[in-house]
């Protein structure tokens, strides 16, 4: 198992590119499976979760190459629409097969997700829906077994909005007959970004990227050629990092207008952000930070995909911070490991204080989860003494490409440890 050495104190300079978002990539990659022919995707990143993807379709029956950044999918001779556990068990957006396989072949057999580091994580509302349009669902040893003649469209109103919940429910209306209403649809840009790729496979999305989506079912879909929007999580974190080692940061493709709550947050904790055409630069030179509350929400409130590193730069305001998470029940797992550098942190239940401005110093931490790691990356960027060694960073690996040389290229001292044990 590799792990990332970080010597801190360093304030980061220059620019970095964002990759292809990876939660825009997963469902994309899950839509192919709704036609034949072969779909090109472009601006993929490289990582894991893309790989465990690309296996996932390949064990599906389908032809995948995959090269990032081009990712190329075909029908293969096979179709067995069945999503194993020990595929489904590393990546819990797996479960966005079952929508396509279930309108395209009539059958599928999908393991349950289960929890994960974040919180139990259930998929009623994805089931709830596929009923709606008619599927017959039963849960058999681990498995969702689902199975339908045709699809229909019908109104499903979600009782939370639920991110590959509602991408689910899409992609499985867009081969349903007649027309889907959702309704409570969550609203990120991946999901405005998927309603994009299936209008030019051929169905009819209206309304992606606000809370009622209508879908008008197609018959037969056609495979299609589409660039992946850049990251903004990924973006957001290189925004916070900007912010907590200090220094001035370039950051080409970062779609500012999907950030805007984690601008906001850091304009008030005292931090340049700016737009410079498709760039955000960002900016703290000896400025000290201020402490500032923040509670998660669905799009477009505070992301919970930025809760963890926020937290970092909190560690180093001056004041108390309130950090509120309403997404995931077991989202502070990156507390104790703050802790360890230093950090100053009270959880009651869903609520964090951070009380800042005492100094972090290196040490070896254990990243539990994605967003947890880069948190801890992101600390041992600003540990004033010590080295910082992330154990187990393959939780990085899943969502960050390159991120160690990514924050080499903005002069930190990162480097990746090959096979340390952990
Ligand atoms: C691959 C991908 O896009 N992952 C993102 C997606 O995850 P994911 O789509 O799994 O997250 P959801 O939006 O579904 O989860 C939101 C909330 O709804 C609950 N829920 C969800 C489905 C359901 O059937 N029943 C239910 O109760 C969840 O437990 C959670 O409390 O959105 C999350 C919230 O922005 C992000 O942190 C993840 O990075
Ligand atoms: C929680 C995340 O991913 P997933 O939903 O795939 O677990 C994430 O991207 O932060």
């Amino acid at each position: 198992m590799d792990s990332i050495r970080i010597r801190g104190g360093k304030p980061l300079s220059g620019k970095i590119r964002i990759s292809g978002a990876k939660n825009a990539a997963l469902p994309i990659l899950c839509a192919t499976l709704l036609s034949d022919g072969e779909s090109l995707l472009r601006n993929v990143p490289a990582l894991r979760d893309i790989d465990t993807t690309s296996a996932l379709l390949r064990f599906l029956g389908r032809n995948v190459e995959t090269a990032p950044p081009l990712v190329k999918v075909g029908a293969g001779d096979n179709v067995r629409p069945e999503a194993p556990y020990e595929l489904v068990k590393q990546m819990r957006a797996s479960v966005m097969v079952l929508g396509p396989l279930l309108a395209r072949f009539g059958r599928a057999k999908v393991s349950l997700p289960g929890g994960c580091q974040i919180g139990t994580r259930p998929v009623d509302q994805h089931l709830k829906g596929l009923e709606a349009l008619g599927a017959t669902i039963r849960l058999s040893r681990g498995y969702i077994v689902a199975e339908c003649k045709r699809l229909r469209g019908a109104e499903v109103v979600f009782d939370l909005p639920t991110v590959t919940g509602t991408e689910n429910l899409m992609m499985a209306a867009a081969l349903a007959k007649g027309r889907t209403t959702l309704v409570n649809c969550a609203r990120e840009p991946e999901v405005e970004e998927l309603g994009r790729v299936l209008n030019k496979m051929g169905a009819r999305v209206s309304g992606a990227g606000t809370d009622v989506i209508h879908i008008e079912g197609a018959d037969e879909l056609e495979p299609f050629d589409h660039a992946i929007i850049s990251d903004r999580i990924e973006a957001g974190t290189y925004m916070v990092a900007a912010a907590a080692a200090g220094g001035d940061v370039l950051i080409e493709n970062a779609p500012l207008e999907d950030l805007e709550a984690v601008a906001a947050k850091l304009r008030q904790a005292g931090v340049e952000v700016g737009r410079e055409g498709d760039c955000v630069r960002v900016r703290r030179e000896g400025r000290p930070l201020r402490a500032v509350d923040v509670t998660t929400a669905p799009h477009p409130g505070f992301p919970t995909d930025m809760q963890a590193q926020f937290m970092v730069l909190m560690c180093l305001a001056q004041g108390t911070s309130r950090i509120v998470e309403t997404i995931f029940e077991n989202r502070f797992m990156h507390v104790p490991e703050l802790s360890r550098m230093g950090a100053h942190i009270d959880v009651d239940g869903h609520t964090a204080h951070v009380h800042g401005g005492a100094p972090l110093s290196g040490a070896t931490v254990m990243a539990t989860d994605l967003r947890a790691s880069a948190s801890l990356v992101i600390a041992g960027l600003v540990a004033t003494e010590g080295e910082t060694e992330v154990l187990r960073v393959y939780h990085l690996d899943r969502g960050y490409e390159f991120m160690e040389r990514k924050l080499a290229q903005l002069g930190a001292d990162t480097a990746r440890v090959e096979g340390r044990a952990g």
